[in-house]
């Protein structure tokens, strides 16, 4: 039985992990290699646990959960049931953090990657228990978004991917189990081809960065949060969708390299929120007011698509 979780990693997805971990019982210790994460990760529960009593998910009555900070990754694995890698997606990071785990954990020990898609039959090839190596993919921001996938890679043991299935739906989330091993995975595959697509769109000039947002949070995104794209396809019908992709299909971007205004604000240091700028410009205030504003409205969202408003 999984119930303390060591959770290596807190940038910006590590705070939201630990907290919604917490609520669900399981005992964290948390670690990173930067002083400044842990301080910001420290402030950043509180707020995340505000939105998790919004969202109606008590703190365990049996007084179980909790967050506590390690000084080292060895203090943070020690008697961990699973290990939670949340370090950049680089292999080579990844790869190195492996290292440091590996002789601290026994081969009971379940180690999970919150990677974005590197396949992890790649990432098991640097540990010596890949049986017990398992894709354990949140999405941003972790503490309010319920689905997380999971994905066992070649020498992944079934039962690994069953018990971290299994801890998802124990604690109230929503896993699912992605059949094959494919970069990606499924969310980003899908993410990906849409923002590959919209990144193009405003590259070319076809329409302004605000338009865009505008038309896909309320066409689309409004839609595809009741109704997903397979029942989409139905809803519209097979003869329309095999009428407009019969021209449509070969005219959508299909470029295999990054786009050139991504690369271009990325190497001027514009990556969005986290540096004040990116396809749109930020204040600390603005910063503060959108968080604010996008958690209660994924709040809201969540409560009417679970039947509860
Ligand atoms: N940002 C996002 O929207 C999402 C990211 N992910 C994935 O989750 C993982 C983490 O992503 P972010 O939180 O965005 O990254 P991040 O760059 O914001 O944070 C990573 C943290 O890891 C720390 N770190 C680096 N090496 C370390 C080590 N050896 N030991 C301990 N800590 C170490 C860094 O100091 C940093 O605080 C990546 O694999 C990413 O692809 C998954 C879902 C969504
Ligand atoms: C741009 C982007 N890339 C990756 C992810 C992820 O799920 O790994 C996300 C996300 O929203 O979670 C994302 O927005």
């Amino acid at each position: 039985m999984i119930r303390r979780v060591a959770l290596i990693g807190l940038g910006t997805m590590g705070p939201g992990i630990a907290a919604r971990l917490s609520r669900g019982g399981l005992s964290v210790c948390a670690y990173d290699v930067s002083e400044a994460a842990v301080e910001r990760a420290r402030g950043m529960l509180p707020v995340a646990g505000d939105v998790l009593d919004r969202l109606g998910i008590a703190v365990p009555s049996s007084g179980e959960g909790g967050v506590r900070f390690a000084a080292s990754i060895a203090e943070a694995v020690k008697g961990a049931d699973l290990v939670i890698e949340n370090v950049p997606e680089n292999i080579d990071v990844k790869a190195e953090t492996y290292r440091a785990i590996d002789p601290l954990v026994g081969p009971e020990v379940i180690v999970a990657s919150d990677t974005s898609g590197i396949p992890i039959t790649k990432l098991q090839a640097h540990i010596s228990h890949p049986e017990r190596m398992v894709g354990m993919h949140w999405s941003n921001p972790p503490h309010i978004i319920p689905m997380i996938e999971v994905i066992g890679g070649e020498r992944t043991a079934p039962e690994t991917v069953a018990a971290i299935r299994d801890l998802i739906r124990s604690i109230g989330l929503l896993p699912v189990v992605v059949k094959k091993d494919v970069p990606g995975f499924v969310e980003n595959r899908v993410l990906y081809a849409l923002l590959r697509e919209a990144v193009d769109l405003v590259e070319r000039g076809v329409i302004d960065a605000e338009d865009l947002d505008t038309c896909v949070s309320w066409g689309i995104g409004y839609k595809i949060a009741a109704i997903g794209p397979m029942a989409l396809l139905d809803m519209a019908g097979l003869d329309i969708y095999k009428s407009v992709s019969s021209f449509l299909n070969a005219d959508l971007s299909n470029r295999a390299d990054i786009s050139p205004l991504v690369l271009e604000k990325a190497a001027a240091g514009k990556l969005g929120i986290k540096s004040g700028e990116g396809m749109f410009s930020y204040t600390p205030e603005r910063i503060a007011a959108l968080q604010k504003e996008r958690a209660g409205k994924l709040v809201a969202i969540r409560r009417i698509l679970e039947g509860r408003e």
